[in-house]
């Protein structure tokens, strides 16, 4: 049961699904409208090259060219908002979506996955894009254990108040 279903819009960037799966368990707890962030041009299979990719663009604070199907970002009030972590923070796209639009007002819940690295770099980062929008506390999930993370959701969820 949650406080306002209609307004609540569940967006993920991924690379190896890892993070779709928590965005799913998200989406499965409150309801909402669900989107994926996607680079124009994917990031390559092979880690390395990923890697390469990411860091080039972390280096020079580029913005990579994303789509991600929102049909009107002011129907939504609550913006769960999942990626992985890269190179300690959010991925590039995830930067270029939170310019894309204008979250004023509205209130960010952020969660992540990665192999070992917290969320708090990539809060801090998503506050300085964002300075008009809410951000709560964030919610990660290891690598491992994103498939099996719909109860840790839940705790996550009521923790922030969304989800009774
Ligand atoms: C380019 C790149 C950078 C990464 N940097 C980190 C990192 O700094 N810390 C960490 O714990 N994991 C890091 N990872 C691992 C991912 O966060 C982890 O595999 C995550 O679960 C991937 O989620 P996804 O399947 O949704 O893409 C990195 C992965 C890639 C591809």
């Amino acid at each position: 049961q949650t406080n306002s279903r209609e307004k609540i819009l569940v967006v993920y960037f991924t690379r190896t699904g890892n993070t779709r799966y928590v965005a799913e368990h998200i989406q499965s707890l409150l309801g909402g409208d669900m989107a994926e962030i996607t680079a124009v041009t994917a990031y390559p299979e092979i880690y390395s090259a990923a890697l390469d990719r990411a860091r080039q663009e972390r280096d020079g604070n580029v913005r990579p060219a994303i789509r991600v199907l929102v049909p009107d970002i002011n129907d939504y009030e609550y913006i769960l908002l999942g990626y992985p972590i890269w190179l300690g923070g959010i991925p590039m796209p995830v930067a270029a979506f939170l310019e894309t639009f204008d979250f004023s007002g509205k209130t960010i819940m952020p969660f992540c996955s990665s192999g070992s690295t917290g969320i708090g770099q990539s809060i801090e980062e998503i506050k300085k894009l964002v300075p008009g929008a809410q951000v709560t506390g964030g919610f990660r999930v290891s690598t491992s254990g994103a498939r099996n993370s719909r109860n840790d959701a839940a705790a996550w969820l009521r923790s922030i108040g969304i989800l009774k």
